[in-house]
């Protein structure tokens, strides 16, 4: 089911990409952002819009899931520039690992320094509530444990060393101003924070599996995100990471709880305008921070 892990996207190949897209347009972005399941209202607050299809860029992969428009959008928010991917990728569309995660090399030969992404997952933490945004801290790479791993094949060591630490995956300081943030805004009664776990999908959890996880100190699982905080870390961005709690993980057998995606999209649809405010005012900061 995974796909070769030895053919990948080369330096080349990302840098034509990236080539590609800065002679058509001026914007020149320093922070990126990927929009999980539902969540592609954020792209909708760029000014100053140039947009891309996925299908007109070369090397893209295209977006196959309800809820990821599947355009790359450039503009600025608040005057600062930026890059937001209205769709992402994943490993049960039937994509090249590699390819999941291509995008990061991509904003990295774009000049992005900094990396927020955004995703919708399940709870598994028995104090989170269906809404609840949990700020990621850490996670498990579930299909990293049987070597499905973004960065596996060949290094190219301009992009990054061949062994990248990841103790350090989630940048703390940004970590901390969405905490500050979130106060400010007045999100504290549903802003948390903790463990993301990625699995393969597309199926939802068994019980079995949502007990596992959930004894192994998981309090998010989810489909998406981890490989690309892997490759956004290996070629040296920040990273920050969010998930929307936009379910209960079920974990009872006599539970008339079923996961499915329209529930999904519906939790994210009520939380997108709060979920927005919270990384645009993030956006404005780090930029601000920058430049005192
Ligand atoms: O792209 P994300 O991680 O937000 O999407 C989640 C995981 C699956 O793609 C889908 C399940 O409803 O939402
Ligand atoms: N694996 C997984 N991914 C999700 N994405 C949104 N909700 C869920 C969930 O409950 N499980």
């Amino acid at each position: 089911m995974f796909p070769d892990a030895n053919k990948g996207y080369t330096y080349d190949d990302c840098k034509a990409t990236a080539d590609w897209l800065l002679a058509q347009t001026d914007v020149r972005p320093t922070v990126g952002i990927v929009c999980g399941s539902g969540l592609g209202g954020l792209a909708d607050m760029l000014k100053d819009q140039v947009i891309f299809n996925y299908k007109d860029i070369p090397n893209f992969p295209q977006s196959t899931v309800h809820g990821h428009a599947g355009r790359l959008v450039f503009g600025t928010l608040k005057g600062r520039p930026c890059v937001c991917m209205q769709g992402r990728f994943h490993l049960y569309e039937g994509y090249l690992i590699q390819k999941i995660a291509l995008p990061m090399r991509i904003f990295k030969l774009l000049g992005v320094e900094t990396v927020l992404l955004t995703n919708a997952a399940g709870g598994l933490n028995q104090d989170f509530k269906v809404g609840d945004v949990m700020i990621i801290k850490d996670h498990l790479n579930m299909p990293g444990f049987a070597g499905n791993n973004p960065l596996a094949g060949p290094n190219d060591e301009r992009f990054g060393v061949r062994f990248p630490c990841m103790s350090d995956a989630y940048d703390r300081e940004l970590q901390q101003m969405a905490m500050d943030i979130g106060q400010e805004l007045g999100y504290g009664d549903f802003l948390k924070e903790g463990v993301y776990c990625l699995l393969g999908g597309p199926s939802f959890e068994t019980v079995a599996e949502s007990r596992m996880l959930h004894k192994l100190g998981v309090d998010a699982v989810g489909m998406s995100t981890v490989y690309e905080v892997i490759v956004a870390r290996h070629c040296g961005m920040r990273v920050f990471a969010l998930s929307l709690i936009t379910n209960q993980v079920v974990m009872d057998y006599d539970s008339g709880e079923k996961a499915n995606h329209e529930e999904v999209l519906h939790t994210a649809k009520l939380r997108a305008e709060q979920l927005e405010r919270l990384v645009s005012t993030m956006v404005t900061r780090i930029e601000d921070n920058k430049n005192n």
